[in-house]
């Protein structure tokens, strides 16, 4: 991993749910000797948070009295990416269907915007060779000026597929409605909706293998590297 005396560059990739956001982050990151971090993963453990300590999630005015009140810390290796919450690893329990069909009211909520971001906006300022930051909103909102923003996309068909492998004999049919309802969420609310920013370069990746996209934004990182 060569980083000699290369400007720090930030990377912003967002896009839908199972576009391969995090695998080509993770991938990308630890090819180029960057950090890494997975904003969903922040929006999870919040909203792991609320659901532990009985927040309504129907209550946005609730959800934003408590905004501020669990630490989140964030491990940003991609070798190793950490989340814990008030000194606990909750790498597991975000990841459930509990947390996972309650996030987009969670994260919808603006003080709950305004807490991540700012944690992100921290995160990636800190970062000493650069950073992947993947997620919904930072090429539009967290990071608008990041050196390089990458949207993928993927059809609904194909992400469906990529997820029922992952959790093994899951229906697709189900699993594709839940993909489109959380997209649906997600770019419809008012603070801060998952978008393409206007600069960023779209990679659909519905026909792509992972090692295929992987290759391409590094290349695409590396151009810009290079022009800095
Ligand atoms: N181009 C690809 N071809 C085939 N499978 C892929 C591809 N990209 C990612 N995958 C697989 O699809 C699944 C979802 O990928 P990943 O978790 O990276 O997506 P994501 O965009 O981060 O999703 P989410 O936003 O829901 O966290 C993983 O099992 C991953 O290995
Ligand atoms: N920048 C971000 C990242 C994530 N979210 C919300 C919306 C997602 O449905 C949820 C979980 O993300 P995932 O782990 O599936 O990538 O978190 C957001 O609003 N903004």
């Amino acid at each position: 991993m060569e980083n000699g005396a290369a400007k720090p560059v930030i990377v912003a990739i967002d896009g839908p749910s199972g576009t391969g956001k995090s695998s080509t982050s993770k991938a990308v990151a630890a090819q180029l000797g960057l950090s890494y971090l997975d904003t969903g993963a922040q929006y999870r453990a919040i909203t792991w948070w609320m659901v532990s300590n009985g927040i309504d999630i129907e209550d946005p005015t609730a959800i934003a009295a408590v905004a501020a009140k669990p630490e989140i810390i964030s491990g940003t290796d991609p070798a190793n990416p950490t989340i814990s919450v008030d000194g606990t690893d909750v790498a597991g329990p975000i990841r459930t269907q509990e947390v996972t069909s309650k996030v987009s009211a969670v994260s919808a909520v603006p003080e709950v915007r305004a807490r991540i971001t700012e944690l992100q906006r921290t995160l990636a300022t800190s970062a000493e060779y650069g950073i992947v930051v993947e997620g919904r909103d930072i090429g539009t909102t967290v990071l608008p000026d990041a050196d390089l923003k990458i949207f993928l996309t993927a059809s609904a068909e194909a992400r469906a597929a990529r997820r029922s492998g992952e959790l093994k004999g899951a229906d697709v049919n189900a699993t594709r409605e839940a993909l489109i309802k959380r997209d649906a969420a997600d770019s419809s609310r008012k603070t801060s909706p998952l978008a393409k920013a206007d600069d960023a370069v779209e990679v659909d990746t519905t026909a792509l293998t992972l090692p295929q996209v992987i290759e391409c934004v590094v290349t695409l990182v590396e151009e810009k590297r290079a022009a800095k």
